[in-house]
């Protein structure tokens, strides 16, 4: 086992000034070579511009070693087996054989500016460090990392910083306090009861000499040991890196640095740059100043490949050739993020970030037909075979107003286990097969107070084809519920009435014939012809008129006619339009309009 590295890479996210950066320094020993603000804009605005990556290595806690029992051998006592495992691998290994734990630090910006690349940075992390300065709390972005994290993260530490600047005196009251603030907060996220732990990373501020020593790293670094797990990392599938630098070195060539994001690549594979549509073989690799010769997913690395203008790529990815895909639309699986608020409208345009990329697109929601409601959410696939509801706006509990209760007849109470959403993108966007989508409005003021993030899902199908809404789009078997309503105007005989204000006077009925509709009465009809010039149709009821209904409907006529004067048909028909409570047997048309057709189809459930 010796020389063994386990590389963990923690995110460094918090609210503008936090003090990120100020923590990533007092961790770290080995700094990499784009750490630390070294950008000269980054250093002239005092501010965190890009990610950057610095590291430092602990020794591999024993219970994170390969080959310590997990569990104790039947028959002993659970916490006398840990032990004895415990002192065993103290007194056989030294340090280089127990290998190092190498946390590779993710300072994030705090801007609000940059959020894309925040939610870049947080999709290579293993855990979170969320950094609130202790002087206050909860701010806009902490709350916008927070639920980056949720989206993308499975671990939270929460660092208080900045205790120097409380006063001494009232300090652990004033640290006491903030902890139950914080508890409270993540009481309902799926960090509920991660550790919170106060430390001041400059303490004294930017005045203060570099002498002066961080409180709480120790602790913080045992606090980091204690929370992080082995991460499982996968070698197979397709190579794909995250670059975040990329710079030439003189007589070596142009060296990318980033993250693997998944499978693994060895010395001499071919990569791809599919931004620029460029293969290039890889000539070395480094991970932290360290040549290697392969390295897998959750490495950092730097790849050197030559003949390659390191202008052309600042930010981006590098993969297996032809692995990744460039579309033009998607369709995703959707969450609402609760903190998002307002509702999500359908052909609302939206920030969509894609795998590492941010785009703008419109969106169409999605949700099961009805009786599907309560089927299991599938993670990972989309079924075609399927019929799915158009919906104008995302279903969640707060879309629905009172208003919306009303015009139902019964209040809405069933939700939907999933529900998608068509994403057309205004420019071509390349990613991952399956990857994370982030949907926001970034354009709101970042003065507001707001979470801009709205929702989030997977990319279940991405359409590549720039024809897509010929070629693809009608095989989406989405569908919106038409309903119309009219009155029965008079009898025909026992098997035929005329209806009316179920069509504009210019509609071509001509379309609707043979479509079902139902009476309030009861009946079954179908619609056989349009009658006359003013929109009214006649319906044949196959099973013939209840002899209730036609008498209903005789003697309503019949005084009608007695009012209007005879044979005149526009003044019948002024009487017909105004309310009469008699004649309110009520003309139901149900139909179902693929919005994907080009015929533009009326389909009825058998
Ligand atoms: N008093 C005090 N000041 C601190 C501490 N940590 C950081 N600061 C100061 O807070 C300011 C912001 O620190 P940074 O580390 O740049 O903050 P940041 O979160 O990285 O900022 P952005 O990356 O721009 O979002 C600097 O002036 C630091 O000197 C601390 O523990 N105590
Ligand atoms: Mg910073």
């Amino acid at each position: 086992m010796a020389g063994r590295r386990v590389n963990v890479n923690v995110g460094v996210l918090g609210h503008i000034d936090s003090g990120k950066t100020a923590l990533a320094r007092a961790l770290s020993t080995t700094a990499s070579t784009a750490a630390f603000d070294k950008q000269p804009q980054s250093r002239e605005r005092g501010i965190t511009l890009d990610l950057g990556f610095s590291c430092f290595s602990v020794p591999l806690p024993a219970r994170l070693q390969p080959g310590l029992p997990l569990r104790p051998p039947p028959g002993t006592a659970p916490a006398a087996a840990a032990a004895a495992a415990v002192t065993a691998t103290a007194e056989t290994q030294t340090e280089a054989e127990a290998g190092l734990l190498q946390f590779t630090l993710v300072d994030c910006p705090g801007h609000a500016s940059l959020i894309r690349t925040i939610i870049g940075g947080a999709q290579i992390i293993d855990l979170m460090m969320l950094v609130i300065d202790v002087t206050k709390g909860m701010q806009t972005q902490s709350a916008e990392c927070l639920v980056i994290g949720q989206i993308a993260c499975q671990k939270l530490i929460v660092v208080l910083n900045k205790i120097d600047l409380l006063a001494e005196e009232k300090r652990q009251a004033a640290i006491d306090k903030m902890t139950k603030k914080m508890q409270k907060t993540l009481e309902n996220t799926k960090f509920r009861g991660s550790p919170i732990i106060p430390v001041a990373a400059k303490p004294g501020g930017p005045e203060a000499p570099e002498t002066e020593t961080p409180q709480g790293i120790s602790e913080l670094i045992e606090l980091l040991k204690s929370q992080a797990s082995i991460p499982t990392r996968d070698p197979s599938g397709p190579f794909l890196m995250a670059v975040d630098h990329c710079f030439s070195i003189k007589g070596q060539g142009t060296v990318m640095t980033g993250t693997i994001l998944s499978g693994s690549v060895s010395l001499g594979d071919s990569v791809e740059i599919p931004a620029l549509k460029v293969v290039k073989k890889v000539k070395s690799m480094q991970m932290f100043h360290t040549p290697v010769t392969s390295a897998m997913q959750g490495d950092r690395l730097g790849i050197c490949v030559t003949q390659f203008d390191p202008k052309l790529l600042e930010r981006g990815l590098v993969c297996t050739p032809e692995s990744l895909h460039t579309i033009h639309a998607a369709i995703v699986s959707v969450k609402k993020i609760p903190y998002f608020r307002g509702a999500l409208q359908t052909k609302a345009k939206f920030h969509i970030t894609v795998g590492h990329e941010t785009v703008m697109g419109r969106v169409m929601f999605f949700s099961p037909a009805p009786d599907e409601f309560d089927c299991e959410p599938l993670e990972e696939t989309f079924n075609f075979e399927k019929e799915y509801l158009y919906q104008e706006q995302y279903l969640s509990k707060d879309s629905s107003t009172v208003e919306d209760d009303k015009k139902s007849d019964q209040p809405v109470e069933k939700w939907p286990k999933q529900q998608w959403a068509l994403l057309e993108f205004e420019k071509p966007v390349t990613c991952p097969k399956l990857c994370l989508v982030i949907g926001s409005k970034l354009d709101t003021d970042i003065h507001a107070n707001t979470c801009r993030l709205a929702f989030h899902g997977m990319m279940l199908q991405g359409l590549e084809d720039k024809n897509y809404t010929e070629t693809f789009l009608p095989k989406l078997k989405v569908y919106k519920l038409k309903h119309k309503e009219g009155h029965v105007e008079r009898v025909i005989d026992d098997y035929g009435v005329i209806g009316r204000s179920l069509f504009k006077k210019e509609t071509n009925i001509q379309i609707f014939v043979g479509l079902k509709v139902h009476l309030s009465s009861g009946e079954c009809g179908i619609i056989e012809s349009g009658f006359g010039q003013s929109g009214k149709f006649k319906i044949r009821i196959p099973d013939g008129l209840n002899p209730d209904t036609k008498k209903l409907l005789t003697t309503t006529t019949t005084k009608k006619r007695a009012k209007a004067g005879k044979g005149d048909v526009s003044k019948e028909d002024e009487v017909c339009s105004k309310a009469d409570p008699a004649q309110h047997i009520t003309i139901s048309l149900y139909f179902k309009r693929y919005v994907f057709d080009a015929q533009k189809r009326m389909v009825q459930s058998p």
